[in-house]
This record gives structure tokens, C-alpha cells and sequence, in this order.
């Protein structure tokens, strides 16, 4: 039996033609919904991801300018560029592409960007609400992978969900809106002993390690859900996940491709948080 496999492109698409309606309707009160990305450096790959959300922005008709900083910009410019937009209230959502070079502390640039423009979700406030089931801006990568398994009305409750990876930006929080749908979370990571009994016993099967194909179908039980978080670039200039997909797709019932799944929902949410931040909501 071959998995049926969750498109994440295609569902992002339809996300945003929904998304269109809405800023046209704002648009219609004088709202023009206005995403501010901050890029310090020229990482390439941040360029590229910079790119597909100021494509899929343009899309849905939310404004998105681009602020380039020089890697050698220091901490305090780039906290008082965070400053200046904060107050500006053409603005509606910031984001600070991450990584930031090694001398600029992230956490204290994600602290200093105010809540209600917090569209990743990272600000501790956010993250402290999330916890807490209160609405907010959710983590955008946690809230595409949500969004996915509900659109195939995938059950959550009781099932047994386990995170390999326990990052603050995804395996942290997708264990916690997981928790909150009812789920029972396991987190295992680079100390765990002996990973695969874990695995073996997961119906979801959530994967943020960050290496190619180190999970393959003798970590998945028959049946299981496998969401690959992983975006590995191969020599060949080709992505591929965590997971070996030719050979979990035999095993699991739902699958989620590397491309073409959580990374286009990860920016889906990232427009609808910016919508909802438009909206004056939290
Ligand atoms: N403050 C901040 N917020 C982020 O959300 C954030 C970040 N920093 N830093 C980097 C990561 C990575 N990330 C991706 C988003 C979409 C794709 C995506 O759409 N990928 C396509 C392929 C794109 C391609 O071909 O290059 C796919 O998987 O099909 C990938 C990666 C957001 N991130």
C-alpha cells in the first residue's frame, strides 16, 4: 500500500486565493495589509526563501518590502530598525530572517519586535499564549503542519504524536499544538536512547532533524502519518527531506514530499498571520 500524500503546494495555493478575498475586503476599509522582512547578510538561502515570500505576498495582494542590512550591521542598528517599525503603523507584520550573523544575539532581536507584529510567532509572549490555548500569531512551520492534517480531517485526539527535534521554531512548538488538539507527545532528540522504539509506537510522526533521509521505513509504524519538516540541499542543487521518502511512502498512510509540502505552508501561515495582524487582532 502506497501512502496518500499531502500536497502542501497545492493546499497553500488554495489557502491563498481564499487570502485574496479577505485583503480585497480590507482593502476596501483603507487597509492594505503590510509584511516587513528584515534580511541582515547574503546567505543565499535566505535570499531565496526572502524571494517566496515576497512572491507569495504579491499573490495575495499584501504589500511586502525588504530590508537589506550588511553583515556587518551591528546589533543596535538592527534593534533600532526593529524600533522605527514597530512605531510605524503603516506596518503590520516584521519579520528578521533567521540566522542572523553569529555577533547579533536572535533573542533578543525576536524580544524586541512588539507582539502584534510578531508574525513568526516567536516573540515569548506569542509562544507563552500558544502555550496557554489563548489566540495568537502561531508559529508558521507548527501552524502549516496543523493546517495539513486537518484539511485531510486527520483525527488528533488521543493519537500518539511523536517530534523528532526540538527546536524553539518548529519541534518545540508543533509538540504544543499537538498537546492542545489532544494529542500524546513524545519529544525525542539527539540524546534520545534507542529512537525507533519511539517511532515504531507513532501514529504522527513529525521529523525536524535537519539531515537527509535519516529516517526510513524501519522507524515508521504500517499506517503512521510522516510529516517531513526537513529541507536538506543535495550536492546535485535538488531538496529533499529527513525522511527517505520512496521507502516511507510504502509504509505510512499519510505522507508530507519534500519540496512541495510544509515549506509552502510554512509561508501560507506566515500571509495569514500578516492578515490577521492587519486586522488589529491580538
Ligand atoms: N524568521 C524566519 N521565519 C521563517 O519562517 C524562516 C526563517 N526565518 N528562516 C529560514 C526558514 C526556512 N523557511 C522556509 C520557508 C519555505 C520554504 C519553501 O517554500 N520551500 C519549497 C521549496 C523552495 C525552493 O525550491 O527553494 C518547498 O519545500 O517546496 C522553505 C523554507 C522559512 N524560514
Amino acid at each position: 500500500m502506497s501512502a496518500n500524500i499531502i500536497n502542501g503546494k497545492e493546499l497553500a495555493q488554495e489557502l491563498r486565493l481564499n487570502m485574496k478575498e479577505e485583503v480585497y475586503q480590507l482593502n476596501d476599509q483603507e487597509i492594505s495589509p503590510n509584511l516587513t522582512v528584515i534580511l541582515v547578510g547574503d546567505n543565499p538561502a535566505s535570499k531565496s526563501y526572502v524571494k517566496g515570500k515576497q512572491k507569495a505576498s504579491a499573490e495575495v495582494g499584501i504589500k511586502s518590502n525588504v530590508i537589506e542590512l550588511p553583515d556587518t550591521t551591528t546589533e543596535e542598528k538592527l534593534l533600532n530598525v526593529i524600533r522605527e517599525l514597530n512605531k510605524n503603523d503603516e506596518v503590520h507584520g516584521i519579520l528578521v530572517q533567521l540566522p542572523l550573523p553569529a555577533h547579533i544575539n536572535e533573542q533578543l532581536v525576536i524580544e524586541t519586535i512588539t507582539p502584534s507584529k510578531d508574525v513568526d510567532g516567536f516573540h515569548p509572549i506569542n509562544i507563552g499564549r500558544m502555550m496557554t490555548g489563548q489566540d495568537t500569531f502561531l508559529p508558521c512551520t507548527p501552524f502549516g503542519i496543523l493546517t495539513m492534517l486537518k484539511s485531510k480531517n486527520i483525527p488528533l485526539e488521543g493519537k500518539h504524536a511523536v517530534i523528532i527535534g526540538r527546536s524553539n521554531i518548529v519541534g518545540k512548538p508543533i509538540g504544543q499544538l499537538l498537546l492542545n488538539e489532544n494529542a500524546t507527545v513524545t519529544y525525542c532528540h539527539s540524546r534520545t536512547i534507542d529512537l525507533k522504539t519511539y517511532t515504531k509506537d507513532a501514529d504522527i510522526l513529525v521529523v525536524a532533524v535537519g539531515r537527509a533521509h535519516v529516517i526510513d521505513d524501519t522507524y515508521i509504524k504500517d499506517g503512521a502519518i510522516v510529516i517531513d519538516v526537513g529541507i536538506n540541499r543535495l550536492e546535485d542543487g535538488s531538496l529533499t527531506g529527513d525522511v527517505d521518502f520512496n521507502k516511507a511512502v510504502e509504509k505510512a498512510a499519510y505522507i508530507t514530499p519534500v519540496p512541495r509540502g510544509v515549506g509552502p505552508m510554512t509561508i501560507a501561515m506566515l500571509l495569514h498571520n500578516t492578515i490577521k495582524a492587519a486586522k488589529g487582532l491580538t
